[in-house]
């Protein structure tokens, strides 16, 4: 059994990558990274060290690695070969590596079992829009056949993996608690065997659940916790204010969630008591810088912030823990961050309802809108 995983980094090698290992895969790494490829390529294992009270040490081998940038005709017949795709390059990438995709399911033997292919990336529904990207590059007269050829599935992927210390090595340090639950329908039956991975038929509230629960609560911490400038997420936890903010915008989004889609309260809350409990994790390197990472994402439409904030007053409620967690993201200048450079110069040469229509995708008839222009007017005083 062979999977492609592209994107070697910190939650490709230090959870996908392992899982699959773990499921009796040979797992072929793809990414663009020369010199992390070249290090996968000169090594026979590497490792994954759960960072915890109980720290353990998993061994990961049998992989190979391509580099994607470079190896296009190898990685195709790769893929036409595999019986699994994931990836992990960030919902904005999904778009590059959808053509290689494609050319791998044009040239795939029809008498093989379809390819399951499945975006683990922090988006709602990110393989649909991998799926509809390699549709644009599948040629007009094969789509039915090559529809035959793959089961694009769905997922919610949830383990804090941190940037690694040492940049160089392959070596991963991760959480010891993952989740990784995928749509079960999209596979017609032949689901494949993940003994890590939980198959459902319903993705949507586990999706919300952790996106507007573990990366709201997440980015909160970390834009509030650059505000108060504090480095390390488990550092802006011991910060009151931080705490008070992340606990707040919790409620909101648990309140939302147990309303729309019947979870039950008690369970809800201990959820998200206990991924507090996983962000204070000292043993976790783990920054601000990171977690506030491409803060225009952060803030678009559907995502962790503006998503929940949108529907809350749908139903006829002001999300204000979640509109102050706004004005801190807004406030997250980091200069080697492209999309936080982008964001301030978006702020300055926009007008405050020209920002939020073009960043948080709101129009102006929409009952958020008012309240996030009044933040965005907000911080663009203190400018
Ligand atoms: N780190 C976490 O805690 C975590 C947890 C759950 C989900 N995720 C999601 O996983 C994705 C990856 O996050 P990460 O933290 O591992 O980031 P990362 O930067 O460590 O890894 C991304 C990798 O993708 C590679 N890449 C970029 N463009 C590529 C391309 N065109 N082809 C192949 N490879 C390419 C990069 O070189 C890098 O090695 C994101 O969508 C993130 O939201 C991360
Ligand atoms: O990966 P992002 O940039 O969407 O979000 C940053 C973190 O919140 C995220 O990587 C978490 O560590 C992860 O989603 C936990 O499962």
């Amino acid at each position: 059994m062979k999977a492609i995983h592209f994107g070697a980094g910190n939650i490709g090698r230090g959870f996908v990558g392992l899982l699959l290992h773990d499921a009796g895969y040979e797992v072929v790494f793809a990414d663009v990274n020369a010199s992390l490829i070249d290090a996968l390529k000169a090594a026979t294992t590497y490792s994954v060290h759960e960072a915890g009270e109980e720290s353990t040490t998993r061994v990961v081998d049998n992989f190979r690695a391509i580099n994607s940038a470079t190896d296009e005709a190898a990685l195709i017949q790769e893929i036409a070969t595999a019986d699994i795709v994931t990836t992990a390059v960030g919902p904005t990438v999904l778009r590059f590596v959808a053509p290689v995709i494609a050319a791998g399911l044009e040239a795939r033997d029809a008498s093989l079992p379809p390819l399951a292919v499945m975006a683990c990336e922090n988006a709602i529904n990110a393989t649909d829009v991998l799926a509809e990207q390699v549709w644009l590059h599948v040629a007009e007269g094969d789509h039915a056949a090559v529809n035959a050829r793959v089961a694009f599935a769905n997922t919610a992927v949830d383990r804090i993996v941190p940037g690694q210390a040492d940049g160089s090595g392959i070596d991963v340090t991760v959480e010891a608690f993952y989740e990784w639950v995928i749509e079960r329908g999209a596979f017609n039956g032949a689901v494949p065997v993940i003994p890590g991975a939980t198959f459902v038929d319903n993705l949507a509230p586990y999706i919300e659940r952790k996106l507007f629960t573990v990366n709201t609560g997440h980015a909160t911490v970390a834009y509030l916790g650059s505000v108060a400038g504090v480095t390390k997420i488990s550092d802006a936890l011991l910060v009151p204010e931080v705490l008070d903010g992340a606990r707040r915008v919790l409620e909101e989004t648990s309140a939302l969630l147990v309303a729309k889609h019947g979870l039950d309260e008690a369970a809800q809350r201990a959820y998200r008591e206990k991924i507090l409990v996983r962000f204070k994790n000292p043993a976790l390197p783990d920054t601000v810088q990171r977690v506030g990472r491409q803060p225009l994402r952060k803030l678009s439409r559907h995502e962790r912030f503006i998503g929940p904030a949108a529907e809350i007053a749908e139903r006829g409620t002001r999300p204000t823990a979640l509109l102050e967690a706004v004005g801190a993201a807004l406030r997250f200048d980091v200069a080697d961050d492209e999309q936080s450079v982008e964001l301030h110069a978006k702020l300055r040469s926009l007008t405050a309802a020209g920002f939020v229509t073009d960043v948080c995708g709101l129009d102006a008839t929409h009952p958020l809108f008012s309240d996030v222009v009044t933040v965005v007017e907000g911080v663009q005083r203190t400018l």
